[in-house]
């Protein structure tokens, strides 16, 4: 952890005349790490520009330890609440509702300001990315503060009772994840309102209402009525759960669900909402090359169920490249290396499902148990629950609660958390917290070594079907879409010679595979779309690329971002750049703006039909 001498160095000029307000927070003894205290000190690295008295540095406190006084959680409230006005200002609403305001006050006691944060995790993040700015805004408002220190205080305790020894948790020492404190206490879960946080413990400003909720029936006040029996069953729960006996989900469902060793006390397998492993996807039948080696190695480390070191793995990638199939090889391989682990596999759409579920059966404490007691936690198509405001909340403080425990969460999307559209800040910054990284676009070799992996295992069911070598070498160069639709072409064609009872050459490749190759040949580009928009729309190629906000152009523009977005596999700062160097962001509200039109506008949506029929042809 970086030391606290940045912080604690004093700056150039006073700051009295910038903070009218201060008061005098120093007390007799500025405390050193070794004080037993926990929790992150104001380490992380930025430097603090903002005015610093000398007194405010550990030395000088000590010196002029008389002078100064200790100051009571009460005190500081109100100053409090002007540090967060300013928070809101300066950090930006985002990290300020989801991190900053989810702290209170502890008090300030020998110079050192400490502030309950609710989770270890939520300590920890604050400690590593806002302790620097946090400390001059405290500054700014009590005096001689020299350090600040980040407490996990559970919600049960009131943030006075941090004070005391132990009944607070330390922010890990170790930012790689290992050595957070479990959850458990006698070896097993104890469950308490800190395991289960519920609506008080969301960031303030953060919504509610889940789409998929409410067209599956549920009226927002019945959920909300729903949620206060909830959260009287939560409060019921921490002693059902201490007896061993909380109720559990009700499972079943439509969804098929299956586990690698039931995620539940009960044993009963419909009570986990883990897939069925598919067998084909081991990582013995996983092919490694450059594109994916990084990816396969990562997931390679975390089932091999040592140490959890990236926490959590995030696997992204476009369509058809091994996702899924790498998390399956997990599941498999986790189920050798850690038989006794609970491990859950399933896709945020069934998540979301199970947790509608539950909403409707009025069983969230099964829910929570069930999730919040697993060892591994892998979740498919995280992008599922962009815009789905109660799925995430609930995705939010189940991943909290399973990170905080030290337990290893694998999560899978179709894109870079930073570029998944209606995914809420907090969840998109946790999700970055671990380790990222992308399966790349397959190259000729990966390719081709695929072809022949599946060839081989083919050959075995099909022994009386013949590919000529050169047959798999074109299909490895024509076909770089996906290696889903790789391998649809190499079944079709084993089908095909196994039919008509004669080897598979190139003909009978280019015959009977002439659609998919077609469709291979086809790659748009942003320019290309680019230059069919301003043609249809009749307008300059250098105006859409302008910073001219003119209806006539801007529109156009919008368009052609949109088509982008969805007809090529470019990301929305890539398109942003491509066109005139815009933000992201820009790019997501032209994506809605034209989604919207194209439902309300019949002109816009036969524009949008046609010219994505010319791009397509
Ligand atoms: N490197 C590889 N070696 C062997 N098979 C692969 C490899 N990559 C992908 N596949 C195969 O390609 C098919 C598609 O892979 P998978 O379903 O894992 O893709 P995905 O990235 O999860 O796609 P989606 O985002 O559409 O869900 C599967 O049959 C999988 O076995």
């Amino acid at each position: 952890m970086p030391s606290m001498d940045r912080h604690e160095r004093p700056a150039a000029g006073s700051a009295s005349a910038s903070a009218p307000r201060k008061r005098s927070a120093a007390g007799g003894q500025a405390k050193g790490a070794g004080d037993g205290s926990f929790g992150a000190g104001s380490a992380s690295g930025d430097p603090v520009p903002g005015p610093c008295d000398a007194a405010a540095s550990g030395g000088d406190a000590e010196a002029e330890g008389a002078d100064m006084r200790d100051i009571s959680k009460a005190e500081m409230a109100e100053g409090w609440s002007r540090v967060l006005e300013r928070s809101r200002r300066e950090l930006g609403q985002g990290p300020h509702d989801s991190w900053v305001s989810q702290l209170s006050p502890i008090g300030i006691e020998g110079g050192i300001a400490r502030l309950a944060a609710p989770t270890v995790f939520i300590a920890d993040w604050i400690d590593r990315h806002y302790a620097g700015a946090l400390l001059r805004l405290l500054r700014e408002e009590f005096e001689d503060v020299a350090r600040v220190e980040f407490r996990a205080v559970p919600r049960g305790l009131s943030a006075g009772d941090a004070a005391s020894p132990g009944a607070a948790r330390p922010a890990p020492a170790s930012r790689a994840g290992s050595g957070r404190a479990p959850a458990a206490r006698n070896g097993r879960p104890t469950w308490s309102d800190e395991d289960f946080p519920d609506s008080r413990a969301a960031p303030k400003g953060a919504r509610r209402g889940d789409p998929a909720a409410d067209q599956a029936g549920e009226g927002r006040d019945e959920r909300r009525d729903e949620r206060r029996d909830e959260r009287r069953d939560e409060r019921r729960g921490d002693h059902a759960g201490d007896r061993g006996d909380a109720r559990r989900s009700g499972g079943g469902g439509p969804i098929p669900i299956r586990v690698t060793r039931a995620a539940s006390e009960s044993g009963d397998p419909a009570d986990s909402p883990s897939l069925p492993l598919d067998p084909r996807f081991t990582f013995d039948r996983f092919v490694v090359g450059k594109p994916n080696e990084l990816a396969h190695a990562a997931a390679r480390r975390v089932a091999e169920g040592g140490e959890v070191t990236f926490n959590p793995l995030f696997l992204y990638s476009a369509s058809g490249l091994g996702k899924t199939h790498l998390m399956h090889a997990m599941a498999w391989r986790l189920a050798e290396s850690r038989p006794d682990a609970r491990v859950v596999l399933l896709t945020a759409e069934q998540f979301m499902y199970r947790f509608v579920q539950a909403l409707r059966s009025k069983d969230m404490i099964g829910f929570k148990q069930l999730f919040r007691s697993v060892d591994v936690l892998m979740i498919d198509d995280v992008q599922f629950i962009a815009g789905k405001d109660s799925t995430q909340e609930e995705f939010f403080h189940t991943f909290n609660a399973l990170v905080d425990q030290g337990k290893q969460v694998v999560i899978s999307g179709d894109r870079n958390p930073v570029d998944i559209d209606g995914l809420e800040e907090r969840i998109r910054s946790r999700l970055q917290w671990g380790l990222v990284v992308d399966l790349h676009p397959t190259d000729y070799e990966l390719r081709l070594g695929i072809l022949q992996s599946k060839h081989e295992m083919l050959a075995h069911t099909h022994p009386e079907v013949e590919i000529l070598p050169r047959v798999l070498e074109f299909l490895a160069h024509r076909i770089s879409s996906n290696v889903r639709v790789l391998e649809g072409a190499l079944t079709r064609l084993m089908a095909f010679a196994s039919l008509v009872g004669r080897p598979a050459d190139m003909d009978m490749a280019q015959e009977c595979l002439a659609d998919i190759l077609r469709a291979s040949d086809r790659k748009v580009t942003v320019e290309e779309i680019q230059r069919k928009v301003a043609a249809h729309y009749n307008v300059r190629m250098t105006d859409l690329l302008s910073p001219r906000r003119a209806r006539a152009v801007a529109r156009p523009r919008q368009v052609a971002m949109y088509l982008s977005k969805s007809l090529t596999s470019k990301s929305l700062p890539d398109i942003g750049r491509r066109f005139g160097g815009r933000d992201h962001t820009t790019v997501i509200h032209a994506c809605k703006t034209i989604e919207k039109l194209k439902d309300t506008d019949s002109q816009m949506a036969e524009d949008l039909e046609l010219l994505r029929r010319m791009l397509e042809a």
